[in-house]
């Protein structure tokens, strides 16, 4: 930028102003500030600025308001919104409604000061076209944690990054993988969606690359692939560690060279697609047991967004069921339900495997089946009865886990889980054997294992006894290899 950046600064808070125009002023731009939102829309008639930052509360017009009157004029603007830590569900609306950015208060003046000098060299890039909105409504989440993914989707807007979406099923990876798309400069291109677990791997290839006819029992016509599918746009590979060790190397060729063969085709076909990936698995782990390959992982690795897991959220929870309710009620076409503070404070201690999917299910079912419109405990579903008995239960082990974890690293420990993880079997093999009074072909099937995988580990493990007498020792020949 060859001219002095203009900043417009907007906060009711003295010292706030003073310190920005400090800083921002040193790093060489041109700070005018407002004590409230009073008369920043005429000031915008007059001149423009290149960024605007804004508090939310102020006297007179609210940071909110003046927002959307800034974004609906002037698209083009940038601008921040500065906000203390307990307005974030004000902060994630801003968000919604087009801000580029928010700066959490107290932030680091560097922090700050970065922030708008990358929004000048956005507004300066952005020639023609206006800057997206960064508009995700259907994203619900105030907790800190989802104010980073919402932040992430903010960073990656206009990007065609690959990125990698990490958290348990049902946690919203689909979602914020579409929101992605909707803001990258792909958004008039196809969004195409594969979910690697749901389909057999000897369809996944053609799947993926498509066929030509003839090219196999059953091939009658030629088939367009996902990939073909998606160019120009996004594909979305859900549950990446699920696909099979050749197609990640045929993947990782299209990655580097754009390019791939239908399966039984001999023209190389050239696509331009982005990859957004997304597992519930850890990569890491599953490239040291070497079932995903290290290239693929670091390729695919290279922005990572993590969702929490409901339980880590449960202040979100009061938020999504008053959309979920609203969404089923009008689904339904009758009044929303209400939930009262009985009920709610009793699904924020649940333990909700199945995340937010559960929890928009468990609103449909209180949209047919409560009688009333007011919901109390009593009403919930009976199956969330047994949600709670496991959380408690896994809360005990899952915690004690956590603090042997902690304190493991505290004390500088690495290779953590070579001892965690025969420590863990052990257990489950003791218990199973005392259960089945020493009988390892019942105790193999109760763990989930093959006879012979038991008697390996029993033996890799160390838990050998001499003169150990397993009654069911001939029934070996009928087992399964496992
Ligand atoms: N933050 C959220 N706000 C509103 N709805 C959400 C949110 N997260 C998830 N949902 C809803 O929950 C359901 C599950 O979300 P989604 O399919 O994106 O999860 P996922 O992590 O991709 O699950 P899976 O791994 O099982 O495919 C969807 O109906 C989605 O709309």
């Amino acid at each position: 930028m060859n001219r002095v950046p203009r900043i417009w600064v907007i906060d009711d808070d003295r010292s706030i102003r003073w310190v920005l125009e400090r800083a921002l002023r040193q790093a060489e731009m041109d700070v005018t500030s407002f004590s409230n939102g009073v008369g920043v829309m005429d000031a915008l008639e007059r001149e423009t600025p290149d960024v605007i930052l804004s508090d939310i509360r102020m006297p007179g017009i609210d940071g909110l308001e003046l927002l959307e009157q800034i974004t609906a004029r002037y698209p083009q603007i940038p601008v921040i919104i500065m906000t203390a830590h307990s307005d974030l569900n004000s902060a994630v609306s801003a968000f919604h409604g087009g801000a580029f950015e928010y700066l959490p208060k107290p932030f680091d003046i560097d922090e700050a000061v970065d922030q708008v000098q990358r929004a000048c060299r956005k507004h300066n890039d952005a020639t023609a076209e206006p800057p997206p909105l960064l508009h995700s409504p259907d994203i619900i989440g105030e907790a800190p944690s989802m104010q980073e993914v919402f932040r992430a989707i903010g960073r990656l807007a206009r990007s065609n990054i690959t990125v990698l979406i990490n958290g348990e099923s049902g946690t919203g990876k689909e979602l914020v993988a579409h929101a992605l798309h909707r803001h990258s400069p792909r958004a008039k291109a196809p969004f195409i969606a594969l979910n690697m677990a749901a389909i057999p791997r000897d369809l996944m290839e053609s799947e993926l690359f498509g066929h030509e006819r003839g090219a196999f029992t059953g091939a009658q016509t030629r088939r367009e692939g996902r990939f073909e599918q998606a160019d120009g746009g996004t594909l979305f590979l859900d549950e990446i560690g699920d696909m099979p060790a050749e197609l990640q190397t045929r993947l990782l060729r299209v990655l580097a060279d754009g390019e791939f063969y239908r399966v039984g085709g001999l023209t190389p076909i050239k696509v331009d697609v982005r990859i957004i990936a997304a597992t519930h698995q850890n990569l890491r782990e599953l490239v040291a047991k070497g079932s995903f390959r290290e290239d693929l992982f670091h390729r695919l690795n290279v922005i990572r967004i993590h969702l929490p897991a409901l339980r880590e959220r449960s202040e979100d929870i009061g938020l999504l069921m008053r959309h979920f309710l609203a969404q089923a009620a009008k689904e339904l076409g009758c009044e929303a339900k209400v939930l009262a503070n009985d009920a709610l404070e009793r699904l924020e201690r649940l333990e909700w495997p199945g995340n937010v999917r559960q929890l928009e299910n468990t609103a449909r079912w209180l949209t047919v089946m409560a009688s009333t419109k007011q919901i109390h405990v009593g009403d919930l579903p009976p199956d969330l009865e047994g949600i709670s008995a496991a959380a408690h239960s896994d809360d005990q082990w899952e915690g004690t886990l956590r603090a042997w974890t902690r304190r493991r690293l505290q004390q500088g420990d690495h290779d953590i889980l070579d001892s965690a993880m025969p420590a863990f079997e052990r257990i489950l093999i003791e218990c199973a054997l005392e259960h089945t009074g020493g009988r390892r072909q019942e105790a193999a099937r109760l763990l989930g294992w093959g006879r012979n995988t038991l008697t390996r580990k029993i033996k890799d493990l160390g838990m050998e006894e001499d003169g150990s007498d397993d009654p069911s020792e001939d029934d070996e020949a009928n087992t399964p290899a496992s």
